[in-house]
């Protein structure tokens, strides 16, 4: 044991100079100052806020589109300039209130999250103990009681599920009595595209009376995207030419997200960083996506049952046993399947309940499922292939309690024979 002094003069933590600037540019929840690629569409978004300029009622508008394309950051950036240009005008008193409804999944909770923050800091209500009816009183007093024109921005609105009254009452709540000084606007933003139909007609009608939609980026998008943030977190010259066109890249080929390719820079500099090196090159990011990869599929397999890793495991070993026959139907999957289930002293699950876990890894985008129909004779079926590298998907198996009931390493060095990592 070190004595006392000696444990407390030890250095565990110093400030790393190298590689960035400031990375804190990179995290999700930094607000850029300039939004690039997204002209039409801050265009349309800012000609849809006018009336609250105008004194008007304002429109009720929907965004929705795929994960990362700057739903939330186009919002922010225009209600942060809204709410600055709204200051020139004495007769015009605007606010907004941002809430992220991933945890709220009731009319009930919003409302009481609404009332919270809007009452922020003092007054703060329980989150459970008042009836529906009660809430809602709250919200429209203090609605009334800040007057002005309020904007509510919904994000993930689909969270929410099917118990959405709140999606009905706000919107009226001033042609139903409920509040006279404030008039409400709703911004509901959503990357769940069937969230729509799902919706009553009546609230469909109002909450998307104004829509847009925001298409995935190309890659060109994301290298201006990325070019912008790399200035400001990055040191200079520490980027290799070649690293913000191929984080775009692989952005671009996955989702078209500017999350996704900010994540893999950030990682790719991280990875410099932790080993020293001057710059960031093109191997630090092949690596940083193998390492993101490999946390995604683990956080997806984390929520699967052993039957849910059998069946990619499965899928694994019949891919590399027989590269040649990939894309593979489900009988060979299910037969590789059914003598890993004998190896490890379980029963196999009849062909439905398999067929249900290859479509949820499917849905996980962790394996690729296309439906094939070949007419008459053969019939419609689907077929299916390994959708991330093979290095994530064995070293997901590897870290599972798989790996001690069954041999991995000898799956491992058959891969790698087979020139599949
Ligand atoms: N056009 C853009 N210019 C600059 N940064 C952008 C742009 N689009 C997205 N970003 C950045 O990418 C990240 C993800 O964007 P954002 O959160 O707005 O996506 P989203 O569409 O709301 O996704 P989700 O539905 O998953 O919430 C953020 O860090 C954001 O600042």
């Amino acid at each position: 044991m070190y004595p006392f002094f000696h444990w407390v003069s030890m250095v565990l933590f110093e400030r790393s100079e190298e590689i960035f600037q400031d990375e804190n540019v990179l995290h999700d929840d930094y607000q850029p100052q300039s939004l690039e690629e997204r002209d039409e569409e801050v265009e349309r978004f800012t000609a849809y806020l006018q009336p609250v300029i105008n004194g008007s009622q304002p429109r009720h508008i929907f965004l929705y589109g795929k994960t990362g394309v700057g739903k939330t950051a186009v919002t922010k950036y225009l209600l942060q300039h809204l709410e600055q240009d709204a200051t020139q005008y004495d007769d015009l008193q605007v606010q907004s209130v941002y809430l992220n409804c991933e945890d709220l999944t009731s009319s009930y909770r919003v409302a009481v999250s609404l009332v919270n923050d809007l009452r922020a800091p003092d007054n703060q209500i329980s989150r459970t103990g008042y009836p529906l009816n009660a809430v809602y009183d709250m919200l429209w007093e203090k609605l009334d009681e800040i007057g002005g024109t309020i904007l509510i921005v919904l994000d993930e609105v689909d969270y929410i599920g099917d118990d959405d009254s709140i999606l009905y009452q706000l919107p009226r709540a001033r042609s139903n009595g409920k509040i006279e000084n404030a008039r409400i606007g709703i911004i509901g933003i959503s990357n769940d595209f069937k969230f729509r139909e799902k919706l009553d007609p009546h609230v469909e009608d109002t909450l998307c009376e104004r829509e847009l939609h925001f298409p995935p980026y190309d890659a060109e998008d994301l290298r201006n995207i990325l070019q912008k943030r790399a200035e400001l977190a990055f040191d200079d010259n520490v980027l290799n030419g070649d690293v913000i066109p191929l984080c775009a890249a692989f952005a671009a080929q996955d989702k078209g997200s500017a999350r996704q390719g900010l994540d893999l820079l950030l990682e790719a500099g991280d990875l410099a960083r932790r080993r020293s090196d001057q710059q960031v090159t093109e191997p630090h990011v092949r690596e940083a996506k193998q390492l993101l990869e490999k946390q995604r599929i683990e956080e997806s397999m984390k929520e699967l049952t052993s039957h849910g890793h059998l069946t990619l495991l499965a899928m694994v070993s019949s891919t590399v046993s027989d590269p040649s026959s990939v894309p593979l139907q489900k009988r060979t999957i299910y037969e590789k399947y059914c003598d890993l289930v004998h190896a490890t002293d379980r029963d196999p699950l009849g062909g439905r309940a398999f067929h249900n876990h290859l479509a949820e890894l499917s849905m996980l985008g962790i394996l690729d499922r296309r439906k094939r129909n070949e007419g008459r004779g053969g019939g419609i079926y689907y077929e299916y292939k390994i959708d991330v590298s093979m290095e994530a998907a064995i070293s997901t198996l590897e870290h599972l309690h798989l790996s001690t009931e069954l041999n991995l390493e000898s799956l491992r060095e058959d891969a790698k024979k087979q020139e599949l990592m």
